[in-house]
This record gives structure tokens, sequence and C-alpha cells, in this order.
């Protein structure tokens, strides 16, 4: 195991981006991105990921240099066509002009289509809750989930992503799957031999199992909360999809490029700015008061705790990565 440098991390997941055919601003979004979630811990969208990213570009699913193209919708909305690119590029191109709607107005409403989102969530909102605005991100990706009483999967695993400011400059973020767990740790535990919790799929019958390679062959996931989180599932399709223009989950069919992986689908990114309620007390401190109330409750971690734990730890101390993982990387670098 070797610990590396956040930076020296970025430059090799940057290289295998380049040799595989994306241009130099979609590499320098995508190696930042991946390489954030590594160093968060969030195992399921970092290092782990990079195989699939590159067996897509290769398989001419994604568009690696795609150009997003900007569309005004109007005071408090902006389009983005992805044009079958990577859905973070989009988002970078609109994020000025949404962070100015915003202030001007109090909200705007950003809805990316024709994007592929392969990555960890939170990114995508972090930077504007650090910025004083409170934000909100969906994204839908491919038919994994199978709603209570659904004869097959029709959901994607959905993320919903929300972050705000709180006092002193810190944030309070969450980024969650609408499936008890992401696809991406049902390949990890069927990769490392690891059984799933009991309530989180269902095998090509539609028997509960905990067999992650049940899920993976056939099978489906579940919703978390049953039938509560099947509706948050359905509020992801209607805003990340039907409001941008973006394919449903079950819409996916990339069929004819075998080594494709990234549902090219939607991302729904709402920013309020809080500075609008008109409250007497500021917004970041009503915050701030929630979440002493949390912890007088006696609720020890807040969703974030771990996540900025693990970051601080890996920019102090490198980040880990197994001799296989790197030998794995080196191989990516070149097409
Ligand atoms: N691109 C895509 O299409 C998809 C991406 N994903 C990504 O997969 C990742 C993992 O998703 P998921 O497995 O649902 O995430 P988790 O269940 O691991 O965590 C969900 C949220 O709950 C918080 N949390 C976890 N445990 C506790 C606890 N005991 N007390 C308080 N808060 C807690 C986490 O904070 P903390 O981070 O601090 O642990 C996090 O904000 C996400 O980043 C998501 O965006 C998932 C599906 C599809
Ligand atoms: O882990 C997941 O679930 C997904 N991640 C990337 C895109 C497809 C679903």
């Amino acid at each position: 195991m070797t610990h590396m440098d956040f930076d020296a991390l970025v430059a090799l997941l940057r290289r295998i981006f380049l040799a595989n055919g994306t241009s130099e601003a979609v590499a320098d979004i995508l190696a930042r991105n991946c390489a954030s979630a590594e160093r968060d811990g969030a195992m399921s969208h970092g290092l782990f990921r990079m195989a699939g990213y590159v067996s897509t570009l290769r398989s001419g699913w994604v568009d690696g240099r795609a150009q997003p193209q900007l569309e005004d919708g109007g005071a408090s909305f902006l389009r983005v066509d992805a044009a079958n690119g990577f859905a973070q590029p989009a988002l970078a191109i609109a994020a000025p002009m949404a962070i100015d709607k915003a202030r001007a107005t109090g909200a705007c409403v950003v809805a990316i289509r024709r994007s592929h989102h392969f990555a960890a969530l939170w990114p995508d909102v972090e930077p504007f809750a650090q910025q004083g605005l409170v934000a909100i991100a969906m994204v839908n990706s491919m038919a994994y989930v199978a709603p209570p009483g659904a004869r097959h999967p029709v959901y994607g695993t959905n993320p919903l992503a929300f972050a705000a400011p709180r006092a002193d400059e810190r944030i309070v973020v969450f980024d969650q799957a609408v499936s008890v767990l992401a696809h991406g740790d049902v390949q990890i535990a069927a990769r490392d031999g690891h059984m799933l919790p009991a309530d989180a799929g269902v095998d090509a019958a539609g028997q509960p199992t905990r067999d992650p390679q049940a899920v993976l062959d056939g099978g489906a996931l579940l919703p978390f909360g049953g039938h509560k989180g099947a509706a948050i599932a359905l509020m992801i399709e209607i805003m990340a999809a039907a409001l941008t223009g973006g394919l449903f989950s079950a819409e996916v069919d990339w069929s004819a490029h075998p080594g494709a992986q990234t549902p090219c689908t939607g991302e729904c990114l709402i920013l309020i700015d809080p500075s609008r309620s008109g409250s007497a007390v500021g917004f970041a401190d009503r915050v701030e008061q929630m979440v002493t109330a949390l912890q007088e409750a006696g609720q020890a971690r807040m969703p974030g705790d771990r996540r900025f734990a693990a970051r601080e730890k890996a920019m102090r101390e490198g980040i880990p990565v197994s001799a296989h993982m790197l030998r794995q990387l080196e191989a990516l670098t070149t097409a």
C-alpha cells in the first residue's frame, strides 16, 4: 500500500482520461472528481470506477470531447445540452451564470440533459454551499431499482445531494442513493465476497437475496424505506429526466456499445440564495441551531462528518492506494 499525495493522484487519473480520448478540460474535471471521491472514502465512486470510465470511453458510448451548450431558459432557469458528454463539465460551464441568476432572482434551476454521471454527487453541490447558497442536485442513472410490487427494475439508484451553509464557513451536506446500497457497492461486495444487508435486493425471480451476484445477474436493488424511497426515486426521474429533456433510467440502451457503463440521462440542480428569505436571524446561524439541537439530542454523527474527517486525514497523510490498484491504473494510461 502506498499513500499518494492528492495532486499526484489527480495527475495520474488525468493521464488516464487523456490517453483514452477526453479533452484536457474534461480530464481535469473528472480526474479531480474521482480522486476527491477516493480521498473522502467514497469508494463506490473513487478509483474503483476508473476501469468503467475507460471501457465506456473506448466503447464510443460517451463523447469525452463533447462541448456542452448553455441555453438561457429565463430569469431563474438554465438549460445545458451536455451533447452526450459527462455531466460535470456541463455543470462547470453553467455554474457561474447559475450563481448570478440565483443571487439576482433568489433561485436558479439548472437542467442538464444528454449527460453521463458516473460519480459521487456531493462535488456537484458542495462548492455552492461554500459560496453561501443552498444546493440540491438529482441524477437518474439506469434501471437497477424495482419499486415495491414491480416485476422488474424501473428506477435508477438515483442519488440526491443537498448542501447548505452553516456558521463559521462550515457546510452541511448529504449525498445518498435512493437504493439501500449504491450499485457500485453491490459490485464491490461481489468482488470482495461480502453479503448484502437483508433488505437490499432481490434475485431474478424477485426473491429477497443477500447475494450480490444474484442482484447483478438479473435481480434488482430495492429502494430504502419501501414506498417512501420509491417516491423519491420517482421525483428524481421526473426532475432529472422529464424536466431536463434527458432519458428515464429505464430508457438507457447501450446494447450497441459493449463496455459502456455510464448512464446517459440528466441532472437537475436547484440553487437557492438564502439571504432572500428575509429572516431576521441569519440563515447559517439557523442551520447551526438545528445542528446543535441534533447534537444535544444525542446524534453523534452528522451526514458529511465521516467524509470531511476522511478528507482531512488523506490531505495530511496521503490517499491509500493498493499496489494492485496502482498497477491497474498505470495499465489504463496506455490506450
Ligand atoms: N452517479 C450516480 O448515478 C450514482 C452515484 N451514487 C453515489 O454513491 C455514493 C454512495 O451513496 P450511498 O451508498 O447512498 O451513501 P451512504 O449510504 O454511504 O451515505 C449517505 C449519506 O448518509 C450519511 N451517513 C451515513 N451513515 C450515517 C450515520 N450513521 N449518521 C449520519 N449520517 C450518515 C453519509 O455521510 P458521510 O458521507 O459523511 O458518510 C451520506 O451523506 C454517493 O456519493 C452517491 O452520489 C449513488 C448512486 C448512483
Ligand atoms: O453506484 C451506482 O449506483 C451508480 N453509479 C454510477 C452510475 C450508475 C449507478
